[in-house]
């Protein structure tokens, strides 16, 4: 028997990550290609006719899982009756500029659409923000959407691992595929820590750790990491504009690992709302290593975690405190 399709909300759809995410949704890259979706589009009004333009283009694609298209500026009509809400509407960075610059603009609409979701979406509905400084914008949707369980509201940090896989299967010449267990701690930012340490390269003789494989731990305690988290300006350096393509293939993971759950001894770095876990804060956005089973995360416990990664877990948690502190100062 066909499936119900899923109701599928983006916010800022006629944006750069939108134009790119919402063909994969329809065509079953995040939910699964036996999986009808009704996608749901906001955008401000002066974007209006261009939200208009991407329906057309849905039409136009004649995409067999496309079961209906909801396009609109009006906030409440665009979240009635949401599964899954993927937030990328906001202000992107620009060259020189750090992700917290662009807090004021961003957590405001956070939390006025955290109001939305709460009143409208389906019950249960999964929220994942793209949009910077996605940590602290997901966790002021959550704060001011006090009836949506916070482990429904999480934030995109599977780009930045994905980019530490990328990295690592570039530096060994190895299919990309064949790497795992990679981890980004704490936040999107340049603080992140992309950690190695208990990541693996599937070999011809068996999962052997990346560390033995690569040899050179002065690049991978250094360029590796500050390649990582300096990517995302890097991309802006080069194309003059925030990834895209890359943002919405991540988030397509995220909410495919999510719902259908992680491959078997695989997990993946989700921004959840933070129980202290490995030290880190209580009471942010947290990125860190979870499995996913049944359509619930779970955090991966039990990690060694040596002095020079104590180090970088404790910093970028320190930012995220800090800009938890700054957005409220942004609302109040
Ligand atoms: N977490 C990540 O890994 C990651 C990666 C890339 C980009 N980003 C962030 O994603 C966001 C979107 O990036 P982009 O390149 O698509 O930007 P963009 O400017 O091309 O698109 C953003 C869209 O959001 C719309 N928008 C603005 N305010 C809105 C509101 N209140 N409600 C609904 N829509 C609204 C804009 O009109 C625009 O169409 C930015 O904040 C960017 O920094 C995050
Ligand atoms: O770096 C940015 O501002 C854009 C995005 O968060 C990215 O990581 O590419």
């Amino acid at each position: 028997m066909a499936k119900e399709p899923v109701r599928v909300l983006v916010t800022g759809a006629a944006g750069q990550i939108g134009y790119a995410l919402v063909p994969m949704i329809a065509r079953g890259v995040m939910l699964g290609a036996d999986q009808p979706v009704i996608l749901h589009m906001l955008d401000i009004p002066p974007a209006a006719e261009a939200l208009n333009g991407v329906k057309m283009e849905l039409v136009d694609a004649a995409f067999p899982l496309l079961k209906g298209v909801v396009a609109t500026t009006d906030v409440v009509e665009a979240c009635t009756g949401v599964n899954i809400a993927v937030m990328v509407g906001g202000f992107p960075r620009k060259e020189g500029m750090e992700r917290k610059d662009v807090m004021s603009k961003n957590v405001s609409i956070y939390k006025s659409q955290a109001t939305a979701l709460e009143q409208h979406a389906a019950p249960n509905c999964k929220v994942l923000v793209v949009a910077n400084p996605a940590n602290t914008n997901a966790l002021i949707l959550k704060e001011f959407a006090p009836s949506i369980p916070a482990k429904n509201i999480t934030c995109l940090t599977r780009l930045d691992h994905n980019r530490a896989l990328g990295q690592i299967s570039e530096k060994l010449n190895v299919q990309v595929s064949d790497v795992k267990n990679v981890i980004i701690w704490g936040n999107h930012s340049s603080t992140q820590y992309p950690d190695v340490n208990h990541a693996t390269v599937k070999t011809p003789s068996g999962e052997k750790p990346v560390r033995e494989l690569v040899k050179d731990d002065a690049w991978l305690n250094g360029e590796f990491i500050t390649t990582v988290q300096q990517r995302g300006a890097a991309i802006i350096k080069a194309r003059k504009l925030s990834s895209a393509l890359s943002a919405a293939s991540a988030a397509c993971d995220h909410i495919r690992d999510w719902v259908l759950g992680t491959p078997e001894g695989t997990w993946v770095s989700m921004g959840v709302y933070s129980d202290g876990s490995y030290n880190a804060p209580a009471g942010v956005i947290y990125s860190f290593p979870v499995t996913c089973r049944n359509g619930e995360w779970t955090i991966v416990q039990g990690l060694a975690i040596d002095e020079f990664s104590r180090k970088k877990l404790d910093l970028t948690g320190a930012e995220l405190t800090e800009e938890k502190e700054l957005a409220y100062s942004c609302l109040s």
